[in-house]
């Protein structure tokens, strides 16, 4: 850190999601600055670098770690590249922000598991970021005090206008419902058990080779059932809703009930476009929280285990989408360091 506390990130990937968290460290929050970017793009990487004061661009990941000007690291590239950049941020004992997924697979997410346990002490706050959103975490307070009840069902959607042309199936499931996964265990604190996966004939909308949308269901070790209807290109813009139904009453979110209209014969609201905007203050929040935590030396919010458990589910999802059947899921025992 700096002399004044300041904390210095680089951050690798500069694609959407990590030159949208550059802006956010260095014009949004406080307490840190960043002053490396990593792209295996070097021109994207010197671009972004070249809209920062002070900040140097690299193209290895490896390097920036070794620089004597970084003390923590903000993983934003896509997910299959996030388990070395991992491991590569143990060896420098750095802390991190991991944008979710953690990685892909359970395998990976179990190696990134066993090189923290080692290290002996958590390094990694994952990216989920609905953890960190106003309602959320509101439900999420409401459903802890126990006045509802047992929770029985979770009714959750997750539309999104539009995906890049190389979406696939699979990735209705690790890129998108993940985000559920996450949810549903935390909002629950329940394990889930089982994923089941049904798909109606797909929307004359998606692009060619992508079954949506897709209604995924969930399992939970505290006899809930969870249904998501994962709907990537609805067209009209970024919805994530979800309902608690519980013994004793129900919990809505994700209605957008903000600046509400009456308009020639009509009434209605705004809905967002996509989730750098529903989520705005949810991204800021958490990498605040991660700044405030690392800077204190502490590691808080959705840890390795989280990310390694959300991908066992991933797992048993893609798996129950390829084979039309329920699939259960196969996690390892918690580790003590995550207890
Ligand atoms: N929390 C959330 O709501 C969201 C999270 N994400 C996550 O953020 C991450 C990045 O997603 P996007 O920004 O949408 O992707 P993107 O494709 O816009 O950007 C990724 C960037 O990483 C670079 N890159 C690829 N391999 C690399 C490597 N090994 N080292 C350094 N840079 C590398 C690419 O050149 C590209 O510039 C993913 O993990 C994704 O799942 C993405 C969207 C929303
Ligand atoms: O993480 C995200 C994207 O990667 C994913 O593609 C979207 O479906 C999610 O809504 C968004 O939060």
């Amino acid at each position: 850190m700096t002399e004044q506390g300041t904390l210095r990130v680089a951050v690798i990937g500069t694609g959407r999601m990590g030159a949208d968290h550059v802006r956010r460290i260095n014009d949004v929050i406080s307490g840190a600055r960043v002053t490396a970017v990593v792209d295996v793009d070097g021109e994207r990487a010197k671009s972004v670098a070249g809209s920062v004061d002070d900040c140097t661009a690299f193209t290895d990941p490896a390097a920036a770690m070794a620089s004597p000007d970084v003390d923590a690291v903000l993983i934003a590239s896509p997910g299959p590249a996030h388990e070395e950049t991992l491991l590569e941020a143990f060896r420098h004992d750095l802390p991190v922000l991991c944008e979710k997924p953690l990685t892909p697979d359970s395998a990976s997410a179990l190696r990134v598991l066993q090189a923290e346990q080692r290290l002996g002490h958590r390094r990694v706050q994952v990216g989920f970021m609905r953890r960190y959103d106003k309602e959320y975490m509101q439900l999420k307070q409401l459903l802890a005090n126990g006045d509802l009840g047992r929770p029985l069902l979770l009714h959750c959607r997750h539309r999104n206008a539009s995906v890049l042309p190389y979406f696939t199936d699979q990735m209705l499931i690790n890129d998108s419902v993940v985000h559920e996964m996450d949810c549903t265990r935390w909002l629950l604190e329940q394990e889930i058990t089982a994923v089941t996966v049904v798909r109606p004939t797909p929307s004359a909308n998606a692009p060619e080779g992508l079954s949506d949308p897709q209604l995924v269901l969930f399992e939970t070790d505290g006899g809930a059932v969870v249904d998501v209807e994962i709907f990537a290109t609805c067209g009209f813009g970024y919805q994530v809703q979800a309902e608690a139904v519980c013994e004793n009453g129900t919990a809505r979110i994700g209605d957008a009930h903000g600046l509400m209209t009456n308009t020639a014969g009509g009434w209605g609201g705004e809905i967002a476009p996509d989730f750098v905007a529903r989520f705005e203050e949810a991204y800021d929040r958490e990498v605040q929280h991660w700044v405030d935590a690392t800077r204190r030396g502490e590691v808080h919010g959705p840890s390795t285990w989280d990310g390694y458990a959300a991908a066992a589910v991933c797992e048993a999802g893609v798996r129950a989408q390829a084979e039309g059947r329920r699939v259960e899921v196969e996690m390892i025992e918690r580790p003590a360091l995550y207890g």
